[in-house]
């Protein structure tokens, strides 16, 4: 089979909006089989790939050789040097390409937040470049640590701002959002009187209105409850295009990204595939411990 197939399959279903949860039940098999399948550990037998086709309504040519965009870059930043009282990024390299899920790991302090400031072009480095494949004024989403919400403003005024200046005019995609964010039955409330786990949900409700290239989110679960988290990965999963995530949820890591990154010493110190952690036994927790010394 193609190389190209686990490829195919994750970005085919964040295409159709489905988690591997729900794709799995749509083929009568386990959650962690589609998982397997879209990380390259086990191939579908074929009667799964008459049903995959159906499901994606696609050939089983286009399902199995599929396109080739998964190697295209989307950003990459070459030699970036950044100061502030003392050095924090030193001679970094790094490139994410298409249809990626990439986990950014490190200690506090490390210059994560620092590193993707500097991939969304809020910060600038002193020396280095960055260099864009792709317009990020419409097809970057960001949703940062630093809250951006206006307190005084209701819910629903809130998502029709942000959907102004994002250009998305579809109720349909607003409604299922606020669906999806348990946010249907307070479209009314002022933000300032939401708690903090619901303001997050909004905060990244906001930053997946329009669908981008690539998401950018900085410990998104903080502040949220286990029921939230739960549900913000499951949605996480379903959106389409690239993601990088700083976060510390291994678990998650484990379940749904396809690469890791560890910030360590100012460099990107180690840049590894989930899967080869994996098949050495490792979680990612062990494997993190082990290389974050
Ligand atoms: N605007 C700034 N001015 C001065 N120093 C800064 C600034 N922003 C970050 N730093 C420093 O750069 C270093 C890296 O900070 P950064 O927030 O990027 O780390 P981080 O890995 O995201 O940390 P955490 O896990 O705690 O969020 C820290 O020592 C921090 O104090």
């Amino acid at each position: 089979m193609s190389y190209s197939f686990p490829h195919q399959l994750l970005k085919l279903r964040t295409e159709k909006q489905l988690s591997q949860a729900e794709l799995a039940t749509r083929l009568f098999v386990s959650r962690q089989a589609v998982s397997k399948w879209e990380n390259g550990d086990a191939e579908p037998s074929i009667d799964k790939l008459i049903l995959l086709a159906k499901v994606f309504n696609v050939s089983l040519d286009r399902l199995i050789l599929g396109t080739n965009d998964f190697n295209q870059p989307l950003v990459k930043l070459n030699n970036i040097v950044k100061t502030f009282n003392s050095p924090v990024l030193n001679s970094l390299d790094l490139t994410i390409q298409n249809n990626e899920r990439i986990a950014l790991l490190g200690s506090n302090g490390a210059g994560k937040t620092t590193l993707v400031k500097i991939i969304e072009g809020t910060l600038k480095p002193n020396e280095g470049t960055v260099k864009w494949y792709f317009n990020k004024n419409d097809s970057l989403n960001i949703m940062s640590q630093e809250n951006v919400l206006i307190p005084t403003l209701k819910v629903k005024e809130q998502i029709s701002l942000t959907a102004a200046i994002t250009k998305v005019d579809s109720k349909q995609r607003i409604n299922y959002l606020l669906d999806q964010f348990k946010l249907s039955s307070q479209p009314n409330t002022i933000i300032a009187k939401l708690s903090g786990g619901q303001k997050r949900r909004l905060s990244l409700l906001l930053s997946v209105l329009r669908q981008s290239k690539l998401l950018i989110l900085d410990e998104p679960t903080v502040g949220m409850d286990l029921e939230s988290i739960d549900y913000f990965w499951h949605f996480i999963e379903k959106v389409s295009g690239s993601i990088l995530v700083i976060t510390h949820d291994f678990n998650q890591i484990d379940k749904f990204f396809s690469r890791v990154l560890l910030l360590k010493d100012g460099q990107i110190s180690h840049d590894i595939p989930v899967k080869e952690i994996h098949q050495h036994n490792q979680t990612i927790e062990q494997w993190y411990r082990q290389h974050n010394r």
